[in-house]
């Protein structure tokens, strides 16, 4: 299995180190990925801009970007292939497939975003630019594609690096979102009830003044002693 990854992750340019060739330039994203002690694996980080990025999104990209310099927000790195290297749900020959679903598309076709997390005050922010791939009715984003997002964002904000769940997620849309246009995502978590994490959201356009949706959520932490399936 192990063999099957590292060569999954060989094809995709992703492995670098003592067998895998020179190493990337240092990112912000903190340090490399470690997932075998014999070989250090880093995985392509794809919430930093690329050609398809509107002028909105950089210019709220360097304005998160400039709050990460006092260490009080962290742009959160985002990865295709990682979720699946530790899983025992799927079968080795599958696994090679699995990709995160939201860093499927190619460049602009589908999801663009970028999360921004500040853990003292528990919000994660999320720059998102829905891509034509993303369409719902004629010329809006898909309400799916906007939940998907609601839903990770929150999720980060209820905690990041715990195993969590979405056991309750609610979503009141106020307004249409236009296709390929920049939405700002706010979340925050606002209790916690022993595993039960309560986080509300709220999206809205880049001047703020349009409100296209709000949500709350419940997010519950996966107890080791309980079988997930
Ligand atoms: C794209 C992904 C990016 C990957 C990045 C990688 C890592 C980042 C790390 C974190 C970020 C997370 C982002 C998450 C977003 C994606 C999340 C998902 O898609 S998860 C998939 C969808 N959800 C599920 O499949 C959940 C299915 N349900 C369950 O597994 C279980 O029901 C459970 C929620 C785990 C609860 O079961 P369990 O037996 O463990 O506990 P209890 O039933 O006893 O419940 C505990 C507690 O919670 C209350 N509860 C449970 N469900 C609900 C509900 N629907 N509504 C209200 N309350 C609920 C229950 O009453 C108990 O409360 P109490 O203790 O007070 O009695």
């Amino acid at each position: 299995m192990l063999r099957s990854c590292l060569a999954r992750l060989r094809t995709l340019g992703a492995l670098r180190g003592p067998r895998g060739g020179a190493r990337p330039p240092a990112t912000d994203t903190g340090p490399a990925l470690r997932l075998f002690s014999s070989e250090e694996v880093i995985l392509k980080d794809y919430s930093v801009p690329n050609p398809s990025w509107s002028k909105d999104l950089r210019l709220l990209y360097d304005q998160y970007m400039k709050k990460c310099e006092d260490g009080s927000w962290k742009r959160l790195p985002s990865y295709r292939d990682v979720a699946h290297l530790d899983s025992k749900l799927i079968k080795e020959e599958q696994m090679p497939q699995a990709r995160i679903f939201i860093r499927s598309y190619e460049d602009g076709l589908g999801f663009e975003f970028v999360m921004f997390h500040n853990d003292v005050e528990k919000k994660t922010v999320c720059l998102f630019q829905g891509g034509p791939y993303l369409q719902g009715l004629s010329g809006w984003l898909h309400g799916g594609a906007m939940a998907t997002m609601i839903d990770i964002t929150s999720g980060m904000a209820a905690s990041i690096g715990e195993r969590i769940v979405t056991a309750n997620l609610n979503i009141d849309f106020k307004r249409p979102v236009p296709l390929y246009s920049v939405v700002v995502i706010n979340s925050q978590l606002y209790k916690a009830e022993g595993r039960k994490l309560f986080v509300s959201c709220d999206v809205r356009s880049v001047d703020g003044k349009t409100l296209y949706a709000e949500a709350t959520s419940l997010f519950v932490k996966l107890d080791p002693e309980k079988s997930s399936t």
